[in-house]
């Protein structure tokens, strides 16, 4: 019978074999994951005997692991933005970065809920719901609308929604961008698809093949989604509001052109945590 701290031990010597950067990292969470331990756990109690079954499982998700699939994939969720948010397998794991989407427009939120009491916002490719049930979290009195073209990840939006309680003010609706969206909303998000068709093949093994393909690919030059978001947004977007989207690390000047073709102007852009332009917001250039 084999120990908790030797199947950490085992586990982590497989990874580090395979060449994984992060071995002893993934090898704690996948453990503490499959067995539903905490971090803690896992580091305090090596001496803990394991079950067959509970070697087992640790050893097939090992296995997945070797095979390049992401560790929350394998453990079916991961936490975005304080919320742990169900993955499936058209849904993108959302990212670190996409917080900074998420910390931008809040307070955006919050200025509409002041002066109005309400706010609705529009999430364009919600994939996991993540940007949207984030911005619900934060702004009790706001509402939404998570649009995705994708059946399976609406299903895991709705999903996340009730495992949150925040499936009373979230509403999903599939829909090629705009085409099947009713209304006007005074705030409008986005990460779309933003990587240049032909540079997914070279992307990581943990991307490429685990991601789904139309949440990465932004067309031939990476830009074709922001085309057609830029073109719909005047119509349901109310005159004050803002529209706040992802971008790749060297699009910000495109983007703002497309943006600006459409009839909108630049209010705020960040940076991620690596220093590369990463959000941008916009609001009309004509009052
Ligand atoms: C980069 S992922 C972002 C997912 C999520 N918002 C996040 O930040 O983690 C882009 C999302 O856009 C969706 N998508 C791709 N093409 C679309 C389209 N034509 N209309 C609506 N959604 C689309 C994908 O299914 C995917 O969920």
């Amino acid at each position: 019978m084999t120990t908790l701290g030797a199947i950490v031990a085992d586990a982590r010597a497989q990874l580090s074999a395979a060449g994984l950067q992060d071995a002893a990292i993934e090898a704690r969470l996948l453990v503490a994951g499959i067995l539903k331990l905490s971090n803690t756990e896992v580091f305090t109690d090596g001496e803990r005997p394991l079950a067959t079954d509970e070697a087992a499982l640790v050893e097939q998700a090992v296995a997945r692991r070797l095979k390049r699939e992401p560790v929350h994939r394998i453990l079916g969720s991961r936490e975005f933005h304080g919320l742990d948010l169900l993955l499936s397998a058209e849904t993108l794991e959302p990212r670190p970065d996409t917080e900074i989407l998420v910390d931008t427009m809040a307070p955006l939120v919050e200025r509409v809920t002041a002066s109005q009491g309400k706010a609705r916002i529009l999430d364009l490719g919600t994939g996991t719901g993540a940007i949207l049930l984030a911005l619900l979290k934060e702004s009790p009195a706001s509402s939404g609308v998570g649009s995705d073209i994708s059946l399976d990840a609406l299903t895991t939006a709705e999903r996340n929604a009730v495992r949150l309680d925040l499936d009373q003010r979230f509403q999903a609706v599939r829909s090629h961008w705009f085409d099947g969206i009713g209304g006007v909303f005074d705030i409008i998000v986005s990460n779309p698809p933003y990587i240049q068709s032909a540079v997914i093949p070279d992307l990581e093994p943990e991307v490429r093949q685990f991601d789904p393909l139309a949440a990465l690919d932004g067309g031939p030059d990476g830009l074709s989604a922001y085309r057609s978001i830029a073109a719909g947004a005047a119509d349901f977007l109310d005159i004050g509001g803002f529209i706040g989207v992802e971008i790749g690390f060297d699009q910000k000047d495109a983007v703002v052109d497309i943006f600006a073709a459409a009839g909108f102007i630049l209010a705020q852009a960040k940076r991620d945590y690596g220093g590369n332009d990463r959000v941008l917001v916009f609001c009309r250039s004509y009052p």
